[in-house]
């Protein structure tokens, strides 16, 4: 474990003062160290581990002849002459020369002492970007020091910082710090030795100071061989981590729920009720699940598929599989829409044979409320549906044996937590399974290491008689024809999607759109019977449209976003995204993944306002090019990074620090291999590790 600074000692400023509180010294806390907390720096190792985010070169000066407007330079000469000019705002303005040329230097705010100190003659150095001005070349607000100040030997590390945390008292904590703090090797040298990594303390003292020359590639590229420890290190770290929350959840106990294989059990009758045959892709998870849920602790599964790849049935099979043993299920969803597409269709599957399903949403009646609440609390609701209102502290249930979870990364950490706790608190020692599904196909990477503590099953395959969906890309200016496809796709007896665009700035003016959108479409097309959804919309009047659409007593279904996941009505075939551009990736797949559903041949349109953006172009490109929801999530992920990509809620709390999650996967896969590694054979390393990386922070990656 690294030591924190021994607490005999005189406490002094910043790195080892906040070490010694950090020891069990109540002490207040001053600006500094709010400021170093807020950035997570507490402890000598907090503070080693503080990496430059880049370095200035101050050990040598170059010929002013030689600058190139855009660098950053610094030169050293006389002050040639200063000046305060009053146009066109009052600044200070100064010529330095060398032998070689003159630069300017200017200052719009200044202070009397840097006045003072380019007096003609004085010899200074002068740092910072080179800019190219009307009057020639220039540095504003240069940084400046008397030429006979000793020469830095190092370059100057620049630092992740906070308002009001000057660099000056960053580096000098650091440096401090990295003169305390122990830094022995974690690993041991077998570790070390098969994958090729040089030791810990001389790689983290390279990446604080590397050798001057060739510091631009050394920080950008990040492959020097000091950058490979520390991403190693880190990575190691995850992987301990999540490995020892897998451990810990295999130290829960939960309910066995065997399959009953009874020619009359709940699960054979389900297969027998459902109007097609599960694919194999579908069947390998269902055993999968099965098997999990058959053992005495949690399950804690990620069923991912892509859009449309069939999960709803493997989710009721999990369900029938565990009512049969007499235990309760929850489904919680994300939106309203969706608890209602899946009671509708799970109580269609189950309730014929016997099952009791209930719902439980945010907007029933109160007494609604009770009736669900207490059904499930004396078990006589076998399955409840609904969204986090399932989750709720105050909702108590008879036996949860196992929990759904839809759209599984829409869920924050918390929630996820608040789930785990669900069936310990009130059902006594026993953890329900969790069976969490998610339509947003994960990278495998990213899924390795921010669900590493969850079992994965994979449908790799769409259910037979699918025809891909044409994706057509259209300029606003031809909406015109975009009109007469509804209508001719309408004419065949089909049904379509409009969705209206997303207007971040407001939700109201979002849901003036949707209606405008509406009625104009219900001008222009006459003769279709158009509904309209929206999030504002009363839950009843949302599930009526909802119903009458699946029901096909509505050809068209204008929309805001509340269809994007999940909705699932196989005769829809055509799905028209009005300002595509302003969606992102995976919300743009989800859209297309409503139609596609079933035998006809679908379409989706892109429609567009040009011109468009670098970035907007791009998605549409990727739109255009794949229908693969992992290849989409690819490209999502690497347009967007992982914090953005996994939602902010979950961001911050497992990101990496060093590594990168895209280009790092063979550091990833080792950190894996040798995670178990030291699983088996040097507990005594696990724990030195986590101290080191994490200290405490363990509870972040559990989930
Ligand atoms: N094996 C199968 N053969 C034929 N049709 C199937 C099969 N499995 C599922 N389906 C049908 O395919 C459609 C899509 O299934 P489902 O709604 O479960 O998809 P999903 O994976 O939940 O997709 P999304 O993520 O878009 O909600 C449904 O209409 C479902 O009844």
């Amino acid at each position: 474990m690294a030591p924190a600074a021994p607490a005999k000692k005189p406490a002094r400023k910043t790195a080892a003062k906040t070490a010694s509180t950090a020891a069990g010294k109540p002490a207040p806390r001053s600006d500094v160290e709010r400021r170093l907390l807020s950035l997570g720096l507490e402890t000598p190792i907090d503070f080693a581990l503080h990496v430059p985010l880049r370095f200035e070169d101050e050990t040598r000066n170059l010929p002013i002849a030689s600058l190139q407007p855009g660098m950053t330079a610094q030169v050293e000469g006389e002050i040639l002459r200063s000046e305060v000019i009053q146009r066109p705002r009052r600044q200070l303005t100064a010529v330095i020369a060398d032998e070689t040329g003159e630069l300017g230097l200017r200052w719009l705010n200044f202070y009397p002492s840097q006045q003072r100190q380019v007096t003609p003659g004085a010899r200074l150095r002068a740092r910072g970007e080179i800019r190219g001005g009307l009057f020639g070349r220039e540095i504003v607000h240069p940084r400046m020091t008397r030429a006979d100040a000793p020469m830095p030997t190092a370059l100057t590390p620049v630092y992740p910082s906070t308002e009001g945390l000057p660099q000056s008292v960053l580096r000098k904590a650091v440096a401090r710090a990295l003169q305390q703090v122990e830094l022995r090797d974690t690993l041991p040298q077998a570790v070390l030795d098969r994958y090729g990594l040089m030791p810990f303390e001389p790689a983290l003292r390279a990446l604080h100071q590397p050798p001057p020359g060739g510091a631009d590639d050394f920080l950008h590229e990040r492959s020097d061989p000091a950058w490979q420890r520390i991403k190693f290190d880190e990575l190691l770290a995850q992987q301990l981590s999540l490995a020892a929350a897998r451990a810990a959840r295999r130290d829960k106990r939960a309910e066995t729920l065997p399959l009953d294989t009874r020619r009359q059990g709940l699960v054979r009758r389900l297969y027998q009720a459902l109007p097609f045959q599960l694919t194999d892709a579908q069947m390998r998870v269902v055993e999968e699940i099965s098997a999990d849920l058959s053992r005495n602790y949690p399950m804690h599964r990620l069923l991912q598929g892509d859009v449309g790849s069939g999960k709803t049935v493997v989710a009721a099979l999990a369900a029938a599989q565990a009512i049969a043993c007499g235990a309760q299920v929850a489904l919680m969803a994300p939106t309203e829409i969706l608890a209602e597409q899946h009671f509708r269709k799970l109580g269609d599957w189950l309730a014929p044979l016997g099952v009791t399903v209930a719902w439980l949403t945010g907007s029933l009646s109160p007494r609604q409320r009770r009736a669900a609440l207490a059904a499930a609390a004396d078990g006589s609701a076998q399955l409840i549906v609904g969204t986090q209102a399932i989750i709720q502290e105050h909702v108590v249930f008879h036996r949860l044996g196992l929990m759904i979870v839809d759209e599984q990364h829409r869920f924050g950490v918390g929630q996820r937590l608040a789930l785990s706790r669900k069936g310990e608190g009130e059902g006594g020692p026993l953890a329900p399974h969790q069976l969490h599904m998610s339509a947003t196909p994960i990278p495998r990477t990213l899924a390795m290491t921010f669900f590493a503590d969850l079992d994965v099953s994979v449908i790799d395959a769409l259910p037979p008689g699918r025809t891909p969906i044409v994706t057509k890309l259209v300029a606003e200016s031809r909406r015109d024809q975009v009109v007469e496809l509804v209508a001719q796709e309408v004419r065949q007896g089909r049904q379509a999607y409009w969705v209206c665009p997303l207007v971040e700035e407001s939700e109201a003016l979002q849901l003036q759109t949707a209606v405008d959108t509406c009625e104009t479409l219900r001008q222009v097309l006459p003769d279709l019977r158009i509904g309209l959804v929206h999030g504002k919309l009363p839950q009843a009047e949302k599930a009526q449209v909802m119903k009458d659409f699946h029901a096909a007593e509505l050809d068209l279904l204008v929309a805001t976003t509340v269809i994007e996941v999940g909705v699932d009505v196989p005769r829809a075939s055509l799905m028209v995204i009005e300002h595509a551009e302003r969606f992102g990736l995976a919300q743009l797949h989800q859209l297309r993944g409503r139609v596609g559903r079933g035998s006809a041949e679908s379409v989706c349109v892109l429609l567009y306002q040009a011109p468009l953006g670098m970035v907007a172009r791009e998605r549409l490109r990727a739109m255009f090019e794949t229908n693969d929801g992992f290849e989409i999530a690819r490209r999502d992920l690497a347009q967007r990074g992982p914090g953005e990509f996994l939602g902010t809620r979950q961001s911050g709390l497992a990101l990496l620090r060093f590594a990168d999650i895209e280009t790092d996967t063979e550091l990833a896969e080792q950190a894996r291999e040798a995670a178990a590694w030291l699983r088996r054979d040097h507990p005594e390393v696990v724990q030195a590790h986590l101290t080191r990386w994490l200290r405490g922070r363990e509870d972040f990656l559990r989930t």
